[in-house]
Formats: structure tokens, sequence, C-alpha cells
């Protein structure tokens, strides 16, 4: 091949590259929808969907890993190398299927707050941690407390540990969307300013607070949905506390008696999803991130 022809078939390579890079990225923020993606494929095999790899488009879901790419290419009958603009007619329609089953839409559209609450080691924060860990478009909401860091607790990243008087100083400045003396302990308060700014851009928010504070959004944030995680039974909530091993006999007491109040109200949610699986629940809640609208309360189960 003459050097000319060769620069330029390099040059057209690395652009294609880049291209299919770009729409994997659209895919794994989430302004972008893998249906739409395979659909744009199939209607022209020669644009940079088409020349996606299946693998590639699977393993830029969010929450979706490699294993488990593998797992549902065997199960589509599909190809390790198989690209998405040639597949078959058949293996088309079993992709087509597995991707609307799944399909979310883009979140960046949604940009509405979802307040996430549940009694005591339920799961909350490793649920919350997962989406943060998963799903980056999503805003999770840091909160400012009085309690002193547990070990391996990072200022900044899973709580803002303040003072009682600095405190009191965001209570007076306005700072707070909510706030609440939680189990009789602690102070906790959700920081108004980030989650405005969220919101305005379109951004999609999540809070984990406790029951007093999702009453208190709900009065000030109407739109806000609410979301009970429920445990899968209460000897497993009563083992994940203990498991946990962060609070004293006596604390753990406290929490438990709490934890009853709160599974009595659960009926005052939008939405009740129960944490058996923490990528599932997980993957319940983003999804209502996205789904704007939803108006009647739904079990999970
Ligand atoms: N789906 C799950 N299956 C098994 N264990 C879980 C699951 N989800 C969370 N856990 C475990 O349960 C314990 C409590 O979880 P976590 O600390 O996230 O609860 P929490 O609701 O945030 O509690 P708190 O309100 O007291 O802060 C942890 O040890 C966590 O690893
Ligand atoms: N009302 C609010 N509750 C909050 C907030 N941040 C956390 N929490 C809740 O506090 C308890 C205890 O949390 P822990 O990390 O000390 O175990 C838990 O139920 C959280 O959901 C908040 O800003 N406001």
């Amino acid at each position: 091949m003459p050097e000319v022809d060769r620069v330029a078939a390099s040059r057209a390579a690395i652009a294609a590259r880049r291209a299919r890079a770009a729409v994997k990225e659209a895919v794994r923020r989430r302004e972008r929808r893998p249906l739409e993606i395979a659909e744009a494929a199939w209607a022209d095999p020669s644009t940079p969907e088409g020349s996606l790899r299946v693998r590639e488009l699977l393993t830029s879901i969010p929450g979706i890993g490699p294993s488990r790419v593998a797992r549902i290419m065997e199960e589509l009958g599909i190809a390790d190398a198989k690209r998405v603009g040639g597949l078959g007619a058949r293996q088309r329609v079993r992709l087509r299927d597995w991707l609307a089953a799944r399909d979310v839409g883009p979140l960046r559209a949604a940009g509405r707050l979802v307040v996430l609450a549940g009694p005591t080691a339920v799961g909350k924060g490793t649920v919350s941690a997962h989406i943060r860990d998963n799903y980056p478009e999503v805003l999770l909401s840091v909160s400012a407390t009085t309690r002193p860091p547990r070990p391996g607790e990072v200022d900044g990243r899973h709580y803002y540990f303040v003072s009682d008087e600095q405190f009191d100083a965001m209570i007076e400045g306005n700072d707070f969307l909510e706030y609440a003396t939680v189990h009789n302990a602690s102070r906790y308060g959700t920081p108004r300013p980030p989650i405005e700014a969220a919101l305005a851009e379109g951004r999609s928010v999540l809070l984990e607070i406790d029951l007093q504070g999702a009453r208190a959004v709900r009065e000030a944030m109407p739109d806000a949905l609410l979301v009970f995680l429920l445990p899968p039974s209460w000897e497993e909530l009563v083992r994940r506390l203990t498991g946990r091993g962060t609070e004293s006999a006596a604390e753990q007491a406290r929490r438990l008696e709490t934890a009853k109040v709160e599974l009595a109200a659960q009926h005052e949610f939008d939405v009740r999803v129960v944490n058996h699986d923490v990528g599932r629940a997980a993957r319940e809640v983003v999804e209502l991130l996205a789904v704007p609208g939803t108006d009647s309360a739904r079990t999970r189960t």
C-alpha cells in the first residue's frame, strides 16, 4: 500500500476508535441508552455504533462487569468478537429484548431528588455507596454531622464532621435543607447549596437520611420521591446491625427501638425497595432517579 494511503488508513482507524470510545462514554455516563445505540447500529452498520463490539456496549453499562457480560453474551448466543452492526437477525432480536428489559433512559434529563430512608442497618449507606461508585452521574449528598468519625470514614466523603458550634452556625446561615437529631444522639443535616445547584443543571440527587429528614424534605420539596429501604426480615436486620459491630449493645438496642417506629411509617413513602442484594437494590433506586412522574406507591420485592 502506498505510504500516503497507509497514513490515511491509520488516521481513519484512529478516528473510528475515538468515535467508538465516545459512544461507550455516553453509555457509561447514561447520556445515551444502550438500546438506542443498538438500533442506530442496525439502521446503519457503518456508523461508530455499528462497529462497536457487543462486549464493549454491554461493559459500558454502569453496574455490569466483564464476567457478567461474558455470561450474558453466552446466554444470548453471541460470540465474543461480534460487532453490534454485524449481528444476525435472531441475535438482534435477543439483544434488543435483553436491552429493552433493562432500559431506564438517560438520567441527565431527569434531574430529580430522591430520598432514601429506612431503619438502622438496613443497608442505606451500603446501597448509597454502591450508587456513588457505579453511577457517577448521580449526586450523593454528603451530610454534616456532629458525631465523631468511625474508623475509615473520611471527612467530606462520608460526612462533613463538624462541631456543635459549626452545626449551629449552619442552621443560622439557613445552610440546611433539613436537619435532625438522630437516635437521640448526634445531629445530622443536609447541606442545601450543592443540591440546589445539581437540580438546577438537571442532575439527579440522592439523599440518604432518616425518617424525620424524609418528612422534612417532603414538606420543603413536595416533588421529591421518597423511597423506603426494607430488610428481607426483622431477623436479618438485627443480624446486619450486630454483624456491623459499630455500636455498643446499648446503642444497638436503642437503634432497634427506633427501627420499629420507622418500619411502622413505611407506608408514608412513595416506593418501597427490599434490600436482598446491594447491586439490585441500588439499580432499583437508580431507575427511580431516572423516571419522573412516579406517583403511586409500589413495593418491589
Ligand atoms: N444486601 C445486603 N446483604 C447483606 N448485608 C448487607 C446488605 N446491605 C448491607 N449489608 C450490611 O449490613 C450492615 C449495615 O449496613 P449499612 O451500614 O449500610 O446500614 P445503614 O442503613 O446505613 O445503617 P445506619 O442507618 O445505622 O447508618 C453492614 O455491615 C453492611 O455490610
Ligand atoms: N435527618 C437526617 N438524617 C441523616 C442525615 N445523614 C444521615 N442521616 C441518618 O442518620 C442515621 C445514622 O447514621 P450513621 O451514619 O451515624 O449510622 C442514619 O439513619 C442516616 O440515614 C441527614 O443529613 N439528615
